[in-house]
């Protein structure tokens, strides 16, 4: 069944040729059956088409009269709204970052509101433009900014004053069907910290990376808000603050509307992926190890990002010149003991353990806010205890427990220095210059905190201060830096978005009921192993975001056949678990490419 619909979407691919850079053989949008009429589906983004309706289906649908006469075609609607954009870049130009970035949001979320099937090709035909506009940096401003900029309602929102009605209350969601779901309590919202409800932009952000990256439909989206009231002092006393003016639940009260949302979320759509974003860490590996069993979930900045990060790490290895296996001598100081640093570290022992045989004890180096954490260290957290290192290893070295960041730098002359702190400028002068006597003659500078403020350093600092022959990786974008003469210091974008969307994608085709480290690792080695030789050799350890789609596409093949591996496979529609055994890779990354969306009209059908 799924060939005829390949067969069939050829020929839609030929046709969008002309238009898109970008275009995939996607399904045919059949059909599409509204229950509207006239004016509500003119204000309705998910069927709207503003001015390209055909006059036929203005008849049809009870438009005539209610839209200027000349019908406007997708690509002159397509260049108009790009013209809007331009000359807007072109009118703020020399206005404040910050200033230029909220008006850039605003006008593609005015699009988003009213015309999703534009807003989405805009969104995937430029997509290196855009994504710093709609997801990092710029969803932390606009998250901070939230009371101010809210003008219509997206996703929906649990409080904790839901409690006892969440499972009719999911029933109000307008979809019939959901395929990715994306839940934060906006508790650690990138590096910014408790931002309440307000943390909503994230997973809207998140999702419609899902509709760009994995094509998933965006009728099938639903960005969530727990909001359990805030701890943020600021958004407490402010009287236009949107969420809860109350703080957080606690324990057991918390942990208990978590499992009603879940719950209901469970019973109405039991095929969804829920993806939890920017839980703080006291609640993210406990939330991680209560539902992954139970539920087809997983924690993006944990999973998604450790698995990027090897990749990453992987590649510095090569690009190093070494033997993969050479992983496991690498000298490596993580700067950052929470959800993405454990996460990163937990990956990085498992993949040491599976080269070497054995239980791993490699040269990783962990540090948070109160420096080196050694086993002499008190009240560390579970979680964090096995990454800790020996007092005794750490004395040979001239460390102590507790010891600064410098002084772990200049003692272990790391091959890679990997920050997951959330502390803008944390890498600084001293700590950079202090790389440049690393024990690798190509050592590799992760920034990975978001947004731009929060990056441990800036790329331009990164080349200046540790060498213009670092590898270097940061979370938010940066440009590549010119080093002179000709030569480009290369940034690499080391974010969760080059697998959080194949991941989702890989597990909801696979029809799996939970997501399990095989996935995940499959995931990992997919992108570690993606660039090829030259690439990695000028520095460049992830693809072009430009590539995003293709990417996402064997991504998710590779999650979906390690479901498959693991017998974890259910299948999906009519493409059951023995159909999917029996596709090869290639029919496998094929399959997935074309379970795509891809946003083109498709003819309205009013049913009542
Ligand atoms: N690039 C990506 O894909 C990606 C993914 C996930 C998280 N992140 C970023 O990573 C950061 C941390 O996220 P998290 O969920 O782990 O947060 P978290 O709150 O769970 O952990 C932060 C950690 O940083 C440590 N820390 C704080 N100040 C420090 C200091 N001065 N020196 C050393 N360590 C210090 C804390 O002790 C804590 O261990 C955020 O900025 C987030 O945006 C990036
Ligand atoms: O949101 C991002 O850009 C990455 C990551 O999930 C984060 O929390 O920083
Ligand atoms: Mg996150």
């Amino acid at each position: 069944m799924w060939r005829r619909t390949v067969a069939r979407s050829a020929v839609v691919a030929e046709n969008l040729r002309r238009f898109s850079i970008s275009a995939s053989p996607s399904l045919i949008p059949g059909p599409c059956i509204v229950h509207k009429r006239g004016a509500d589906i003119l204000h309705d983004p998910w069927f709207n088409k503003d001015t390209g309706f055909p006059l036929t289906e203005r008849d049809r649908l009870g438009l005539r009269g209610l839209l200027p006469p000349r019908v406007i075609s997708f690509e002159q609607q397509y260049d108009r709204f790009m013209e809007s954009y331009r000359s807007l870049e072109k009118n703020t130009a020399g206005q404040p970052d910050s200033v230029v970035s909220l008006a850039k949001w605003r006008i593609l979320n005015r699009l988003h509101d009213r015309n999703e099937t534009l807003y989405y090709r805009v969104l995937i035909d430029n997509i290196k433009d855009f994504a710093p506009v709609i997801y990092t940096p710029t969803v932390g401003l606009v998250c901070q900014n939230y009371s101010g900029l809210f003008r219509r309602p997206r996703g929906m929102y649990f409080s904790a004053k839901d409690k006892g009605e969440m499972m009719s209350m999911i029933y109000n969601w307008p979809a019939p069907e959901v395929d990715m779901i994306v839940l934060t309590d906006g508790s650690r919202i990138l590096g910014l910290g408790d931002l309440g409800v307000q943390g909503i932009g994230i997973p809207i952000g998140k999702l419609d990376m899902y509709v760009a990256a994995a094509g998933i439909n965006p009728q099938r989206v639903l960005p969530i808000m727990l909001d359990v009231g805030t701890n943020n002092q600021k958004l407490l006393e402010d009287r236009l603050y949107l969420g809860l003016r109350e703080r957080r639940l606690e324990g057991e009260e918390y942990i208990s509307v978590v499992d009603e949302l879940m719950e209901a979320l469970h019973a109405r759509w039991p095929k969804a992926i829920i993806q939890f974003e920017d839980f703080q860490f006291k609640w993210a590996f406990e939330t991680l190890q209560r539902y992954r069993t139970k539920f087809c979930m997983f924690n993006d900045d944990i999973q998604g990002t450790a698995g990027v990060a090897l990749a990453g790490l992987l590649g510095t290895v090569r690009a190093q010149g070494r033997p993969l296996s050479d992983f496991v001598n690498q000298k490596i100081v993580v700067v950052g003991a929470g959800s993405a640093g454990l996460g990163v570290l937990k990956m990085a022992f498992q993949a040491v353990s599976r080269m070497t045989g054995k239980t791993a004890n490699p040269q990783f180096f962990l540090i948070d806010k109160d420096g080196l954490m050694t086993n002499e260290r008190t009240g560390v957290d579970p979680s964090a205890a096995p990454f800790v290192k020996a007092i005794g290893e750490v004395k040979s070295l001239g460390l102590r427990e507790g010891s600064d960041l410098l002084e772990v730098v200049k003692k272990v002359k790391p091959h890679v220095l990997l920050g997951l702190s959330g502390v803008g400028g944390i890498f600084n002068e001293q700590v950079l210059k202090a790389m440049r006597d690393s024990d690798s003659p190509k050592p590799a500078i992760f920034a990975m905190s978001n947004p731009t403020t929060n990056a441990e350093c800036t790329a331009a600092d990164a080349f200046k201060y540790a060498g213009e022959n670092i590898v270097f990786g940061s979370g938010s974008p940066f440009q590549n830096v010119d080093l002179g003469n000709g030569k480009v210091g290369h940034v690499n974008q080391a974010n969760n978005m080059y697998l959080f969307p194949g991941i989702g994608l890989g597990a909801l085709l696979s029809g799996a009921h939970i997501i399990s480290d095989g996935m995940l690792q499959a995931a990992a080695e997919c992108l570690a192993s993606y660039m090829t030789e030259a690439d990695i050799q000028n520095g460049i350890l992830y693809p072009s975001i430009k590539s995003i789609r293709h990417i996402t596409a064997e991504v998710g093949a590779a999650v979906l056949r390690a479901a498959v591996a693991e017998e974890l496979a259910e299948g999906r529609g009519e493409v059951g678990p023995k159909e999917l055994g029996h596709m090869s890779k290639e029919e496998t990354v094929e399959y997935v490419t074309h379970h795509m969306w891809y946003p083109i009209y498709s003819p309205l059908v009013h049913e009542k």
